[in-house]
């Protein structure tokens, strides 16, 4: 069995330039209260990256970290070399750096094609065009376009809220928790849909509450304790390790390793 590397976030990670870069992030909310205390965490192109980590350990703060949504104290974030940290939002979905929040990421009384011109406010000329790709990845999006975001299940309107990020056409995608409050059929459409946006290219950092199905589809995870790396490896890696099992995985993945079989695959 391979062993995930503790507190070493190069471990299994390509050997090319990252995309995006984040070193020794400290930030926090509250003056003299550090959330990340130190963060590392790299992005390769095409790479899709799960973030795990036990409540409070400082994910989704990452990702806002990350997306200019809280301040950083400290160390810098690059996108393809090019230092952005503290950049404003605006600025970095204009690099290529799309964010779905975990709530209130639609605006219920728009349709769903309304939301979609929301996310392409910075390039109006370009929605027909962004729209179309849009549609041919998520088809019920077209069919349904002038339905009112508000009256969508939380699966629907989460893809709707992934649709919205997408018509800027990021390089990379940071998804807050993505199956939160969804049941788990609906989870798994998630997953199969944040896959299915990866294969067009687009590089995603996913935090995820569902460890399991999160690292069963990334490509390498990051297990985040106290706002630190605890570890890092590929997703399988991660998924096998008993250290993780035991600390961050809890028993259900303990049932899964000891009946000796994966967890069942997305279709
Ligand atoms: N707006 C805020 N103001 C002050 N503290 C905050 C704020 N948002 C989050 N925190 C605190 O930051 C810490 C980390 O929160 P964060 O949401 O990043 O954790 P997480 O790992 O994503 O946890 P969870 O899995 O429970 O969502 C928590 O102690 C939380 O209370």
């Amino acid at each position: 069995m391979t062993t995930a590397t503790q507190n070493t976030p190069t471990a299994g990670q390509p050997t090319r330039d990252p995309l995006l870069r984040a070193s020794g992030l400290v930030a926090g909310y509250l003056p003299g209260v550090n959330i990340l205390n130190g963060c590392d965490l790299d992005v390769y192109p095409g790479e899709l990256i799960g973030i795990i980590g036990p409540n409070g350990a400082g994910k989704s703060t990452l990702l806002k970290a990350l997306f200019g949504l809280v301040s950083v104290r400290s160390g810098t974030v690059t996108l393809k070399g090019e230092d952005i940290t503290n950049h404003r939002a605006d600025s970095l979905v204009h690099r290529g750096v799309g964010f779905v929040p975990q709530n209130d990421n639609v605006f219920p009384s728009l349709t769903i094609e309304e939301n979609l011109q929301m996310g392409s406010y910075q390039a109006p000329k370009r929605f027909a065009e962004r729209f179309e790709a849009i549609v041919d990845l998520f088809p019920t999006l077209g069919d349904r376009r002038k339905q009112r975001a508000g009256s969508l299940s939380g699966g629907e309107r989460q893809m709707v809220a992934m649709a919205r990020a997408l018509m800027m056409e990021p390089s990379v995608l940071l998804l807050d928790e993505p199956s939160a409050g969804l049941s788990p059929v609906r989870q798994d459409e998630t997953f199969i849909r944040t896959r299915k946006i990866n294969r067009t290219g687009v590089s995603i950092i996913m935090v995820e509450q569902n460890a399991r199905r999160c690292l069963q589809i990334c490509d390498r995870g990051y297990v985040l304790d106290q706002g630190r790396n605890a570890y890092t490896a590929t997703g399988r890696e991660l998924m096998h390790d008993p250290k993780v099992i035991e600390l961050y995985l809890g028993t259900l993945a303990a049932d899964v390793e000891s009946a000796g079989k994966d967890v069942p695959p997305l279709a």
